[in-house]
């Protein structure tokens, strides 16, 4: 039964299909969850106010973007740590799902290992579920969203846009050489997953952050350097944000 599901998810998911597949296409292919108790937007509602500091504001969000190996975890541990970010990693949060055992674990490895996108309706779920069993009034949310369906569920569910992207720009070459000397045992860490990780960064991810240049939200930090030079960079930004 959790197959069946969980197979007819695969085949309706715009970003799990082939890079190939067009952007306007995804556009018009919103996943909704089919499994939440209650309707998203008042699950939602339900974040908002829990998340809320004592004016009841809801927390400050940046979504932080780049590709494979562009250095998002690393310098999002700085950030949290010197300016009070909660960091919350999308694809942790997907490989602890895998950790559990569960059918769906087993099938969130499958897309892992293929550097494919997971529907949104399972990241969605689990980035709202980590905003909201935190209690920081300022949250990263590193590698997501991943292409324009996941955007897309995210703002249409949440009813909110992020206060601002941070994208790490970092030219490929860079990347391989990062991701093939990580040594953290992860299983797309090797050259044929990272080729089509970055097809898939190219193709479906950067959308994503053209999308909110054009709204006067995204930060292009060149992700070249030592660690310290790229964080210099980042603090600088960070310290000119009223938060
Ligand atoms: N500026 C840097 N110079 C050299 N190596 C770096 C730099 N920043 C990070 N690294 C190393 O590169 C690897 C990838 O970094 P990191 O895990 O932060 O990238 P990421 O963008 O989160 O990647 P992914 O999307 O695969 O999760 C790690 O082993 C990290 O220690
Ligand atoms: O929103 C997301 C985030 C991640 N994934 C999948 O997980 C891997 C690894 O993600 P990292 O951010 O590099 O740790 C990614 O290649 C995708 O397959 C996802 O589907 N959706
Ligand atoms: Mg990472």
């Amino acid at each position: 039964m959790l197959r069946r599901r969980l197979t007819s998810l695969l085949l309706r998911s715009p970003c799990s299909s082939s890079v190939a597949s067009s952007y306007h296409q995804q556009q018009h292919h919103l996943l909704l969850p089919t499994h939440a108790e209650k309707p998203p937007a008042l699950n939602l509602l339900r974040l908002f106010t829990s998340l809320a500091g004592t004016d009841g504001d809801r927390p400050f969000i940046a979504f932080v973007l780049g590709g494979p190996g562009s250095g998002k975890g690393t310098q999002c541990s700085r950030i949290a740590s010197d300016f009070g970010f909660s960091h919350v990693s999308a694809g942790d949060l997907l490989r602890n799902e895998i950790s559990s055992g569960t059918d769906q674990g087993e099938w969130i490895l499958e897309i892992i290992r293929e550097g494919r996108i997971v529907p949104s309706e399972i990241t969605v779920e689990l980035v709202r579920k980590a905003i909201e069993s935190s209690t920081a009034k300022r949250v990263l949310i590193d590698g997501f969203p991943r292409c324009e369906e996941n955007r897309i569920a995210f703002e249409k569910i949440t009813g909110t846009e992020p206060d601002l992207v941070l994208f790490f720009d970092c030219p490929e070459d860079e990347m391989v050489k990062r991701l093939l000397s990580r040594n953290q045992g992860r299983v797309d860490d090797n050259i044929e997953t990272i080729k089509k990780r970055l097809k898939v960064f190219e193709s479906l991810n950067l959308p994503v952050v053209e999308y909110y240049s054009s709204r006067g939200k995204a930060h292009k930090i060149n992700a070249t350097g030592t660690e310290d030079e790229i964080f210099e960079a980042v603090r600088k930004l960070f310290s000119s944000l009223r938060l």
